[in-house]
């Protein structure tokens, strides 16, 4: 039986995925092999047959449920390979999919414990391919790792510890042959790192946690461990003992440049919130990590808000492009500013804001790389406010959810510009006294978010990373929590939580096509080419931190009905 099996064509037919090819699926539109559609993150695809004079008859050609009761936050990229689509769902669950029928092949639910500590709903943004197998993380803190055609685990790993508030969001990454994967956990006072494995059993190759004073270990075949230096220099951006449970989690994973070597993690919040607990610039919190793939060293580190007390993650997603010949990355950061950095070295080339509204800083000082505070819209000292343990209310834009959150960016080489989801509101902060105790929230803030305008929150820009100027936007009325795609047919897709997957022309901003997917999008749609037709997928259930942390926003959200369920379209003949 089982010689024959392993004879079977069907069962034989799996195509290994290859550091080749890997390095190469942004110019090889035949599969999605990562998420980001490329490591680079661009989130760009070559393929021109639909595009802006026909996407009018874009139309579903099947679409799949994800079933049960699980109908949270359905975040995830899918990955297409080898006749499959690879889909991960809420609730730490994976399906493959037969992409000519949009039947389901297998599925796995990983058995989560009770204890489970995600800080803002339970997502999953993907998951990486590697020679046969297909591998996520789970919000347990664990890596799981199944067989691509038979959905069977071949191997499962312990991250860290959920009681402590570690849990894993996701996709992991593979570059150089490893799997790099980072935590989440920042609201809970864990250590945020990254770690790099061998894909195909599991083993740890190297850890270098992103907050100062941390140890880094490399690790031989056996498993013993050796020192590779402390991260940073010294833990004196930190007062006393904070250090060491500082947060700044890798929670939305990194980007690969081939031509740099370079892996690029974005961090969270430094814990707690309360800046005051903290000062210093708490390093490596809110900031981008460039880590040498090969050894785990920091290459550089490029910090967006230093003593953030704003709950302002820098752990968006750094994108590198070509600019006038040299490799730069461009990073919207959830404080409100979009940075460009030269993705060798670190040093930034321009920062500006990409909303409207920015009360934490006025500008960011292109010389020192540093932000020029406004030192009165920190939020109070508690120990020394004029109200007493609470400190002072200030009243702060962006909110902590951010100018931008979880949902990733488009770079379109075509056009030059990046497309980014951009949400506009404010919130009323105050801090409060905290002490750190494992797995208890750890924030020593409380909050109160508002909307800045009447008709809208979510706003799609079109940034030229050059002038930093909007050239063209797309105002939402709810929050946008959803990815976008550009394509070389001139074409810029999004979701909305209002349930849609729109096409614009990514020119002029032009609505062109929209579809309605029956529940909210907050999910990075791709898109490939099997045989002669081009696809394009994106899936749909509203859900994520809006909904839970919203509060005024999301009362105005209310209406939006959970689902999980992926779509998928082609053109109708014309
Ligand atoms: O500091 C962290 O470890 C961490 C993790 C996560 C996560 O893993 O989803 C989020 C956040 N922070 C966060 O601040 C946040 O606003 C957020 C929104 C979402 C989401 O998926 O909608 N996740 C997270
Ligand atoms: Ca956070």
């Amino acid at each position: 039986m089982l010689a024959l099996s392993a004879l079977s064509g069907a069962q034989a037919a799996t195509v290994t995925v290859t550091d080749a090819m890997l390095a190469n699926t942004a110019k090889e539109p035949k599969s999605v092999l990562s998420f980001g559609m490329g490591t680079q993150g661009q989130r760009y695809s070559p393929l021109t047959q639909i595009n802006t004079k026909n996407v009018g008859r874009l139309s579903a050609a099947w679409s799949m449920s994800f079933g049960g009761e699980k109908q949270r936050g359905q975040e995830s990229q899918p990955l297409i390979h080898d006749g499959k689509m690879f889909v991960t769902a809420s609730y730490s669950r994976i399906f493959a999919v037969d992409l000519k029928t949009g039947s389901k092949l297998w599925k796995y639910e990983h058995r989560l414990p009770d204890g489970i500590m995600p800080c803002c709903d339970v997502v999953n943004r993907g998951a990486a391919l590697y020679g046969n197998l297909v591998i996520f993380g789970t919000l347990d803190a664990q890596l799981v790792a199944l067989d691509q055609t038979t959905g069977k685990v071949v191997w499962k790993e312990k991250i860290d510890d959920y009681a402590a508030g570690y849990s894993m969001t996701a996709a992991p990454l593979i570059a150089k042959g490893l799997l790099l994967t980072g935590v989440s956990g920042g609201e809970f006072g864990i250590v945020g790192r990254v770690e790099a494995r061998d894909p195909m059993t599991g083993q740890l190759v190297w850890v270098r946690p992103t907050v100062e004073g941390h140890m880094g270990y490399r690790y031989d075949k056996e498993g013993n461990k050796t020192e590779t230096g402390i991260s940073g220099t010294t833990n004196k951006t930190w007062p006393g003992d904070l250090w060491k449970t500082g947060g700044a989690a890798t929670w939305m994973g990194g980007t690969y440049d081939d031509s740099t070597g370079l892996a690029y993690f974005g961090t969270g919040n430094p814990a707690p919130w309360n800046s005051h607990l903290r000062p210093g610039d708490n390093l490596f919190s809110s900031s981008t990590v460039a880590l040498d793939v090969g050894t785990g060293a920091i290459k550089w580190a490029y910090q967006n808000t230093p003593n953030d007390s704003w709950d302002f993650d820098g752990a968006n997603e750094f994108v590198t492009f070509d600019m006038d010949g040299m490799r730069y990355g461009g990073k919207a950061d959830r404080n409100g500013f979009f940075y460009v950095l030269d993705a060798a070295n670190g040093k930034l080339k321009n920062a500006f804001p990409f909303v409207r509204k920015i009360t934490w800083a006025s500008s960011i000082d292109l010389k020192t790389g540093r932000p020029n505070f406004i030192a009165a819209n920190r939020p109070g000292n508690p120990t020394k406010g004029a109200e007493g343990a609470k400190g002072s209310t200030v009243f702060a834009a962006p909110a902590f959810l951010g100018a931008k959150n979880q949902m990733p960016m488009a770079y379109s080489p075509q056009t030059k510009l990046f497309y980014v989801p951009a949400n506009e509101w404010g919130m009323d902060i105050w801090n409060e006294p905290i002490s750190y105790k494992k797995g208890g929230a750890y924030l020593g803030a409380g909050f109160t978010i508002r909307p800045l305008f009447d008709d809208y929150i979510g706003a799609l820009r079109a940034i030229d990373p050059k002038s930093g100027k909007i050239v063209w936007e797309i105002k939402n009325n709810a929050p946008l929590w959803g990815g976008v795609m550009s394509t070389a047919g001139g074409l810029v897709f999004y979701g909305t939580p209002e349930g849609f997957l729109k096409a614009v022309d990514a020119r002029t901003g032009k609505q062109l096509w929209k579809f309605q997917t029956g529940s909210g999008v907050v999910a990075p749609p791709v898109t490939w080419q099997d045989g002669d037709t081009q696809y394009v997928a994106v899936v749909s259930g509203w859900g994520g931190a809006v909904p839970l942390w919203g509060g005024e926003v999301a009362k105005k959200v209310n209406f939006l009905e959970q689902g999980g369920s992926v779509f998928v379209f082609k053109l109708s003949k014309g």
